[in-house]
């Protein structure tokens, strides 16, 4: 494939070289290099194509990187990454020791900002903005280019609302595609459309907020993007551009099916065609069996709840969505929200299944803890995307929750071992708990073809004997619980599986007689060591006085990076054969 302008362009320097009248094919070229590699490496698709003619038009009116350009989320950076340098490493984004899917200040000094989580930008650009100000440093620009999904959240909201009173340099950019993931949602996305129809009158949120606002436009046209950044330029203070966009620009399908373009996997570069699927029969996504329990559960129990921040089709909630609309809600990228809005909802007799991405989760631990744990609400958190993730990377794995949910009073935590037992806990739960429940469960597959049978119930707290052995205990929780009965078998009747779907409560009769039977013991889970399932472990022991060794295997205290998801458990230990090493060196 020849890209005769882009193979010329090492950063942006270059670019500022060529006339305005260049950039047109740039961004032919531009896309056309995405859309290549992306088609065969996979990765973040719609989002990238959607900001070619913007991407192009910063960095040739502003100085960049001296001027600071942080891009929310970073999905959408692919093209600011082939223009800053990368152009050539662009074929190993999201591998393992390839470049990272989202900007990351270590890589370039062109990614001022890492980003991974929404809504950041703004407060990170307004944080520059200040400094640079303190610093004498009056001509910077400081841009946070935001969508209109991520700019609806709480974080974005209260960085305007500061911005706004302050004389900082700042440009927030409006990338307005009309789409996060899926449809954007909310009043704010029914502003945002009045404007763009004309429908809107006079009245304008950002003004309103104190920003200087130029807009709508045409985010594709590039001689207008040209223009209106040279004006921008030269002003000093908050401003506000809106500029539109579609998400997927330049590929039909990308265009047409944007929620599936979002990040397609592989495709036909040339066609835009999605690769054939797999047509064999393949147990379930752990997403699939949450979704569709739930359906078959609200069915029967009308007090069931469902809510999802901005992640329909991510979380399968959208087929609750689908099937009861008054039932179910996204409310946008708003983890917050819809941690307290479950609180309501369970005050009031209701039964709230909150879902959301283990990392995700994160933004909202203090209403986790103050709105619903100190009170005691019985809201049922399907907590998806536990463990690593793979190639989203360090800003994406879900590997803190048992440590941040452990320390928690009043909550109980569940880490199902397959598609059944999750199915079992969705059930048990929906029966009526008084205490909130936290069920985690990871990305991807289960293991079980045969998965949609009959409900039963699981007793809160009992953990399970699953093989029985003589020399050493493998305390296990959640899907790991296949990994360590393969390695187990291995060693024929010298080694005991014991599950504990419940890190919260613990089985302390079961620990009880683990303590006095073996004197090794080996815990397994897919989340970090340091507060978590195995240290839940080793505070009983303390507490038994057990005299025995207890080895911890878990993630090590570190920030683990993109890969696949298996190279990521290999890279840290925890793959079958790396379990059965420590096994050996443990046994007598
Ligand atoms: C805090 C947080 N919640 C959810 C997500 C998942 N997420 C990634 S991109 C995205 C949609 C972003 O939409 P928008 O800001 O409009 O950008 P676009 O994809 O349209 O360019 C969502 C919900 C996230 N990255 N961070
Ligand atoms: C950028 C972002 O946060 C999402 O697009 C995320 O990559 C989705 O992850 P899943 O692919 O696990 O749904
Ligand atoms: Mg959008």
């Amino acid at each position: 494939m020849n890209y005769p302008l882009l193979d010329t362009l090492n950063d942006p320097l270059d670019l500022r070289k060529l006339s305005a009248a260049d950039l047109t094919q740039v961004a032919a070229e531009l896309r056309q290099f995405i859309i290549n590699i992306v088609a065969t490496k996979e990765g973040h698709l719609g989002a990238s194509l959607g900001v070619v003619e913007l991407t192009l038009a910063l960095h040739y009116v502003f100085n960049t990187p001296d001027d600071k350009l942080i891009w929310d989320v970073g999905h959408q950076a692919y093209g600011h990454k082939i223009l800053t340098g990368r152009r050539d490493l662009f074929e190993t984004n999201r591998q393992y020791k390839g470049l990272s899917g989202f900007p990351k200040r270590e890589e370039s000094i062109y990614d001022t900002f890492g980003t991974g989580h929404s809504s950041t930008s703004i407060s990170a650009a307004l944080g520059m903005a200040i400094a640079s100000k303190i610093k004498g440093e009056f001509n910077r620009q400081h841009i946070a280019v935001i969508g209109d999904a991520s700019v609806a959240s709480g974080m974005a909201f209260e960085a305007l609302n500061h911005a706004g009173d302050s004389d900082a340099n700042i440009l927030v950019i409006l990338n307005d595609n009309a789409i996060g993931i899926d449809p954007s949602v909310g009043a704010l996305k029914n502003y945002l459309t009045n404007v763009k129809t004309g429908s809107q009158g006079q009245d304008n949120i950002f003004e309103a907020l104190n920003f200087k606002y130029f807009g709508p436009v045409d985010g594709h046209d590039i001689d207008k993007l040209l223009e209106i950044f040279n004006t921008l330029k030269k002003i000093k203070g908050p401003k506000f551009l809106h500029v539109i966009t579609t998400k997927g620009k330049g590929l039909k399908q990308a265009e047409t099916n944007q929620v599936v373009y979002h990040a397609p996997g592989k495709f036909d570069a040339l066609t835009g065609e999605l690769s054939p699927k797999n047509t064999a029969v393949q147990p379930p996504k752990y997403q699939d069996v949450f979704g569709l329990t739930l359906v078959e559960l609200a069915k029967k129990n009308e007090k069931i709840v469902g809510i999802t921040p901005a992640m329909p089709t991510g979380s399968s909630l959208k087929y609750m969505m689908q099937q009861f609309p008054e039932r179910a809600f996204d409310v946008g990228i708003a983890e917050q929200h819809a941690v307290t809005l479950a609180a309501g909802i369970a005050c009031v007799g209701l039964m709230p299944f909150c879902t959301i991405y283990s990392t995700f989760l994160q933004r909202a631990y203090d209403q986790l803890i103050h709105d619903v744990a100190l009170q005691k609400l019985p809201v049922i958190f399907c907590i998806d995307r536990a463990g690593l993730v793979g190639e989203d990377g360090a800003t994406h794995h879900g590997i803190f929750d048992l440590s941040y949910l452990r320390c928690i009073p009043n909550l109980i935590i569940y880490a199902p071992r397959n598609e059944i037992d999750l199915r079992n806990i969705l059930y048990t739960a929906q029966l009526g708990l008084d205490l909130p429940i936290a069920i985690r469960y990871p990305r991807g597959r289960g293991n079980l073809l045969k998965w949609k049978l009959p409900f039963s119930t699981i007793e809160i707290g009992k953990a399970q004997n699953l093989k029985e052995g003589n020399r050493i205990a493998i305390l296990v929780t959640g899907h790991f619980t296949d990994r360590a009965l393969e390695v187990a078998e291995s060693f024929t009747d010298r080694i005991s599986v014991y599950y504990f779907g419940f890190v919260k409560p613990l089985d302390r009769i079961m620990l009880q007689r683990i303590f006095s039977k073996y004197a090794s013991i080996v815990t397994l889970e897919d989340g970090v060591k340091a507060g978590g399932f195995g240290s839940s472990i080793v505070q009983e022991a303390a507490k038994y006085n057990y005299k025995g060794d207890i080895r911890i295997l878990g993630i090590p205290d570190q920030f683990i990076e993109h890969g696949a998801t298996e190279q990521l458990y290999e890279s840290v230990g925890l793959d079958t054969e790396s379990l059965r090493q420590e096994i050996i060196s443990l046994l007598p």
